[in-house]
């Protein structure tokens, strides 16, 4: 497949179903992590822009409008939504990749995931008709009770730059087919692909207002957004202290959130794996994937002490063997990280494992051959000990850290030695013992001999500091509903509580 070249097209913010001029007329330039050049600009919609946006979103749901719109006629704009996204995939693929930094291959097949979403949950809403009205039964017959499953209104989505459109899809498809009307916030650093999104609505027709997507930042159009009493829900998905600060503003209205913060995943490798290649290449896919920008990314490599250092000569020799170069060159492996400051933090965090005693085993530097961009080697260190910085805190960047275990006890303390709980690997053989690490593991995901491997069906979030709440799947749809229960009286019997007045 050719790479298509593109340039960043110039748009405006996707308010009630076209583009506008942010209030302030502030834009904010879109850089190319790969080449430290500004390649465009969005526009930096403020508190003004938000309430524009949300107000076009109540209209949305007004008596006539995308609220009243059965489940199977959402599945049609978002079918619809799914083919313009697979129709454009090289272009959108290529704008990602300028945008994010992350190799075009793995753009695209992160577009063949948003295009699958958006078809899962088609079929959900599609299916929501049906469900949308259960009866529960009761122990009395004088009454009868439903429960309906009804949109719960006008959603906030805040999204992260490490999977561009395919974290705002995560958010955007289950609060359509829910019939949310929403208004998205993608991240200052990545919200190309997420405007196109907009222009993609506006050719299949969504109906005015159901999703409109503010670009900007997090402070001038994330936190306006967190604290509108107009919006009904916050889903965040990104760093642990803007989450804090997301859930604190939520609370003063009882707003409900979603956070998806992170974390700073185990992979455990026992020394009874069938075959070391397949275990080397899922720990380096484990940790380096995307650049190593992953929230599930298992970077805390602990393996058993029998055959550490067999396994760590193999897992240089694999990791020599990364391509590190633009991310539209075909084959690259290893794009650059996605900003000037996401570099200097992840290699700050390598300085600091450096000073508090651990050995850079391989890179930790930029490599030599690229002379510009955000480029960081897949860096492996050892000799850590558990109260390093290195071992506790996220990194986000393509760096692992190694530690060694004796027994299956230890292996457990070590891989729950975390504040975070979003992820967990296990590489063995014996299946038994992968059942009692799935049981042991606080996580709310586990990998059984892989790691990162993310399917749109299953439930995806964590607990600990990683956060609450389920995204994708069929749990994700729940997000966006309201269960209302509504019990009828259809005795015609009096209820008899208070002494009936005499007769009239
Ligand atoms: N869990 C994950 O998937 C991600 C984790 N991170 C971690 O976070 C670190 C910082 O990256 P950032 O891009 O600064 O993450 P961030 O958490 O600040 O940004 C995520 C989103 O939240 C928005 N935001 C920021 N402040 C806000 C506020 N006060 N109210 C509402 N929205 C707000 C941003 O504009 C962006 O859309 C990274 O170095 C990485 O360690 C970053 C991105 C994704
Ligand atoms: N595939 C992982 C999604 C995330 O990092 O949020
Ligand atoms: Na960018």
């Amino acid at each position: 497949m050719a790479i298509p070249n593109m340039q960043i097209p110039s748009r405006q913010l996707f308010i009630d179903g076209e583009w506008r001029e942010p209030v302030k007329k502030n834009r904010l330039p879109v850089i190319n992590p790969a080449t430290e050049e500004i390649i465009g600009y969005i526009p930096a919609a403020t508190a003004e822009d938000v309430d524009i946006a949300v107000k076009a979103a109540r209209r949305a749901l007004g008596r006539n409008g995308w609220g009243s719109t059965t489940g199977a006629q959402r599945a049609k704009f978002l079918r619809a939504i799914a083919a313009k996204v697979l129709e454009k995939r090289p272009e959108l693929a290529t704008l990602e990749t300028i945008d994010n930094g992350k190799p075009w291959f793995e753009a695209a097949s992160d577009i063949d995931d948003v295009v699958a979403c958006f078809e899962y949950y088609a079929d959900l809403a599609e299916a929501l008709d049906s469900k949308n009205k259960t009866e529960v039964k009761l122990h009395l017959d004088s009454f009868k009770t439903h429960v309906y499953k009804e949109p719960l209104g006008v959603v906030g989505l805040i999204t992260p730059w490490n999977y561009p459109l395919l974290m705002t899809t995560w958010k955007v498809a289950p609060a359509l087919a829910a019939g949310c009307a929403a208004v998205l916030k993608p991240s200052e650093l990545a919200s190309i692909t997420s405007l196109e999104l907009g222009e993609i609505c506006r050719e299949v027709g969504l109906p005015p207002g159901a999703l409109n997507i503010l670009t900007g930042l997090g402070h001038e159009a994330g936190s306006p957004l967190v604290s509108h009493p107009d919006v009904d829900k916050i889903a965040f998905t990104g760093s642990g202290p803007t989450g804090i600060k997301i859930m604190t503003a939520a609370a003063q209205l009882v707003k409900p959130v979603t956070l998806e913060l992170g974390g700073k995943s185990p992979i455990v490798v026992f020394d009874d794996i069938p075959n070391i290649d397949i275990a080397v290449e899922w720990t380096l896919f484990g940790c380096f994937w995307t650049n190593g920008q992953i929230c599930s990314a298992t970077s805390r490599l602990i393996i058993q002490d029998t055959i550490a250092s067999q396994f760590l000569d193999r897992l240089l020799e694999w990791t020599k063997n990364i391509k590190i170069s633009d991310p539209l060159e075909e084959d690259c492996k290893l794009g650059p990280v996605i900003s000037r400051g996401q570099y200097e933090k992840v290699l700050k965090l390598i300085s600091t494992a450096k000073n508090e005693g651990a050995t850079i085993l391989y890179g930790g530097e930029r490599p030599q051959h690229l002379k510009k961009g955000y480029y960081i080697q897949p860096t492996i260190i050892t000799d850590v000990d558990t109260s390093m910085e290195i071992w506790k805190e996220e990194v986000f960047g393509p760096v692992l850290c190694v530690k060694t275990f004796k027994t299956e006890e230890e292996a457990i303390e070590l891989a729950n030695d975390t504040k975070y709980g979003l992820g967990a690997a296990i590489l063995s053989k014996d299946l038994d013992r992968c059942e009692r690490f799935t049981k042991a593991f606080q996580s709310g995901i586990v990998w059984i001999n892989c790691s990162q491997p993310c399917f749109w069906q299953p439930p995806w979030g964590g607990k600990k500091r990683s956060g609450f709440g389920r995204e994708l799947g069929e749990w994700s749809l729940e997000n966006y509903l309201n269960i209302k229960q509504v019990t009828q009286y259809v005795s015609d019997e009096p209820w008899a509580f208070y002494k009936s007045p005499s007769k009239l």
